[in-house]
């Protein structure tokens, strides 16, 4: 058992802004915040003005998610390879980077956070390690508003929070925690668990809509399950990983969250407020009831809270003055958090079949011994398969050398009975002669003595065999040399084309991996949109252009091209050393054999010293080999990254369908207001209407029309169906002429409506 407390950082995000007011002390441990006191408050003030608060590392602006990684999620990550359950969970207020630091950021490889780390870090574990067979399983789930949801259910097709499965708590009567409808999918490699990563983030993305910033508002715990046997054994080893990004930690009144948003941030607040409480509850000794079950949150998390569990808190903070109070709140429960005893143990645990098993033949047995000792023995007879069996053992017990082996044939008296008549039987087979009361290996031999005819047989096929092998080793000894030569020509030509092999297999692998541009998920794919009608199409188009991460979209676009090269080039060049590898081995079989047929000839003595030219071959062909092993890994490494930006570019432009989406409904839902508005408006309308607005009805007017022709279907129907063509070519003509009526209005002198 492992006793530890957990363990916290601090992470600071980096600010343009300026007006840092924090400072980081003591070799990066201490994080200080001034607060210059308020005159406003008056003459008199108590209030403080320094703060400083421990953590295990400070993370200042400018650290990379590398550091952060090595530093606090890679020795979770080990103790979690080596049994023990581990939970990292974020916490800080809005914005001020978990989502970031767990996650990672969605424009650069190099901005992977720490659970595509850990996944990467994994399953080159499992890749090296060969003396045990793991297997990964994933969860994702979110929480919002006490309610918990499967992000990776394969089965859903969510466009709604509330279209996600329901996840509730069930407890079990050892209080252990049960997730009903949670799904666990299987992920055999780093491939596979990243791809449900960007499922569930796909998931959470498509879930939130501008009433429910998914990320500011909810928990996402995801979790990695992790199992481990060594080949053969009965042991297995179960643990858990949770990567926790906790929702916003500000304050209500702070936030000036009202309607909707208050309910929710009433809730967030209410499920972190039961946090802290299960927080300070632990964190003083003498309690001694935690309030676990008070929120979904800290149910789920029970164990990573003062249980079994190694646990590690980052507390994100914000630089900016404005959010000095808020950052001094993070630290404060930061420190709560890190009086916190966790007791972590190795989950080990027996393969339940193999118990089972091993169960039944222990009872087996019991029952036996019990017969044995109270006498009631079975009286019906062996069956044939029990004599065969016993028969297999009894030949076994007697080939044995072993002076000390034994017989078990279990506590059965008729099998011990029939066993001693058997070898009864075959000691009264056996000459007189050759057994003596005593001499148990004259048993061994009762079945084994051949007749003389046998011998006689046997000594002349010893004769014959003799014969036969010195004819062939006086053949051996002329063709010597030749052979000899032969063997190394054919195992050279072996290892030559066991290399070629190999390595056209992986060289080829990896670039078939580089080269495939659809990596993304089948489950990610049937969430693409509809296909999009004319206007629309035209619509998006303008959309995307003027959307904020097309930019970024564009880069990452520029960079996986620039990749694709580089990855090809890298192809070749590992092409260019396997052949190099090849044609220096021919002209090193070449030489051998030169060198063979001259010492045949008596050309040249044999020599000890080695052949420069051999020596040489040699020495490029390592330098060859080296050069492909070094090309071969950076090609690898490479592919990973192609993958990762792969699933980047789909997550960005997923976003960037459904930004359209919600443009293009909320266009269709204002143009849908517009129209009864201004139709009723129209008998009443007075004659000083605004130019513009005159224009706007006309075009409004046109698009009534056009609602009417087509009443024959629901034009909002239509609309969000996204199948009628002529709808969003229409739609999209009044989103234009709105537009530039609007830029028009803009372009006018203002007096010109008095
Ligand atoms: N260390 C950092 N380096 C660079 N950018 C960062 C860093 N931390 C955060 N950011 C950026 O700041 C923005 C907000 O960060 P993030 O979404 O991670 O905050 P959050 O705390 O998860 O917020 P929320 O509570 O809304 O989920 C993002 O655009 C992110 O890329």
């Amino acid at each position: 058992m492992v006793k530890q407390t957990i363990q916290i950082f601090a992470r600071v995000k980096p600010t343009t802004k300026g007006g840092a007011v924090y400072s980081v002390e003591d070799d990066g441990s201490c994080l200080g915040f001034v607060v210059p006191k308020d005159l406003a408050d008056g003459f008199i003030n108590n209030k403080r003005e320094s703060y400083k608060f421990r953590f295990q590392k400070i993370f200042d602006q400018s650290a990379k998610q590398e550091e952060l990684f090595d530093t606090v999620a890679k020795p979770v990550a080990d103790s979690v390879l080596a049994g023990y359950n581990g939970t990292i969970f974020a916490y800080g207020q809005t914005a001020s980077g978990k989502t970031f630091t767990i996650t990672g950021g969605a424009e650069r490889y190099s901005d992977r956070g720490i659970i595509p780390r850990t996944l990467s870090y994994l399953y080159q574990h499992f890749s090296q390690d060969s003396t045990m067979a793991y297997t990964i399983h994933i969860s994702y789930l979110e929480i919002y508003n006490e309610m918990g949801f499967d992000l990776l259910d394969p089965k859903h097709e969510a466009s709604r929070l509330e279209d996600l499965p329901r996840v509730t708590i069930l407890e079990d009567p050892d209080q252990n925690i049960h997730l009903k409808n949670l799904s666990l999918q299987q992920a055999g490699n780093e491939k596979e668990a990243l791809n449900l990563l960007f499922l569930g983030d796909t998931n959470r993305m498509i879930a939130e809509t501008p009433m429910n910033q998914a990320s500011t508002r909810s928990h996402c715990i995801f979790t990695i399950h992790l199992c481990g046997r060594e080949p053969g054994s009965a042991t297995l080893r179960r643990s858990k990983l949770h990567l926790v990004d906790l929702a916003g930690s500000e304050r209500v009144g702070r936030t000036g969250a009202g309607g909707q948003h208050f309910t929710e941030s009433k809730y967030i607040n209410l499920s972190l407020h039961f946090l802290e409480q299960v927080i300070i509850a632990l964190s003083e000794k003498s309690r001694s009831h935690i309030p676990y079950r008070n929120s979904m949150m800290t149910s789920v998390l029970r164990d990573s809270l003062g249980g079994n569990c190694m646990t590690t808190m980052i507390a994100t903070v914000s630089a900016e003055k404005r959010n000095v109070d808020e950052s001094i709140s993070t630290c404060r429960f930061a420190q709560r958090v890190a009086l916190i005893k966790n007791e972590a143990w190795l989950n080990e645990e027996l393969d339940p079949a193999l118990l089972i098993a091993r169960l039944k033949k222990e009872v087996q047995l019991l029952k036996g011994e019990l017969a044995m000792v109270t006498g009631e023995q079975r009286s019906e007879k062996l069956s044939p398969q029990e004599i065969q069996r016993l028969g297999e053992q009894l030949k076994v017990y007697l080939d044995d050398s072993d002076s000390e082996a034994m017989l078990d044939v279990g506590p059965d008296m008729r099998k011990i009975c029939h066993c001693f008549s058997e070898l009864k039987t075959m000691v009264c087979k056996a000459t007189p002669a050759s057994f003596t009361a005593g001499d148990t290996s004259a048993i061994t031999l009762v079945k084994d003595i051949p007749t003389p005819e046998e011998v006689k047989k046997l000594k002349d096929m010893l004769v014959q065999r003799d014969n036969e092998i010195s004819i062939l080793v006086s053949m051996l000894k002329k063709e010597k040399k030749r052979v000899q030569d032969a063997v190394s020509t054919a195992g050279n030509m072996e290892a030559q084309s066991s290399l070629q092999s190999s390595t056209a297999n992986l060289s080829d692998e990896s670039l078939k991996g580089s080269e495939d541009l659809s990596p993304l998920p089948r489950l990610l794919q049937r969430k693409k949109g509809l296909e999009l009608s004319v206007g629309r199409q035209e619509a998006f188009e303008i959309f995307k252009r003027d959307h904020k991460d097309q930019l970024t979209i564009e880069d990452n676009k520029a960079l996986l091209k620039l990749r694709y090269t580089e990855a090809k080039a890298l192809g070749e060049k590992v092409n260019s050393a396997r052949n190099k590898v090849n044609d220096l081995k021919k002209q090193l079989e070449l030489r051998r054999r030169q060198i063979a047929a001259q010492g045949v000839m008596g050309n040249l003595p044999e020599s000890e010293v080695p052949d420069p030219m051999e020596e040489k071959l040699l020495a490029q062909i390592e330098e060859e080999k080296n050069m492909y092993k070094n090309t071969f890994g950076k090609l690898k490494g490479m592919k990973t990254e192609i993958e990762h930006l792969q699933l980047l570019l789909e997550k960005q432009k997923f976003k960037l369908q459904k930004d359209f989406e919600d443009w293009w409904t909320h266009e269709a839902g204002s143009m849908q207001r517009s129209v009864p508005e201004e139709t009723s408006a129209a008998p009443t309308r007075t004659p000083t209407l605004s130019r513009p607005m005159a224009i706007r009805d006309t075009v409004s007017t046109r698009m009534i029309k056009k609602e009417h022709e087509l009443s024959a279907s629901p034009l909002l129907n239509l609309r969000e169906s996204g199948l009628h063509p002529q709808v969003d070519a229409d739609l999209l003509a009044f989103i234009k002429a709105r537009q530039n009526i609007l830029n028009k209005i803009a372009e006018l002198p203002e007096n010109f409506c008095r």
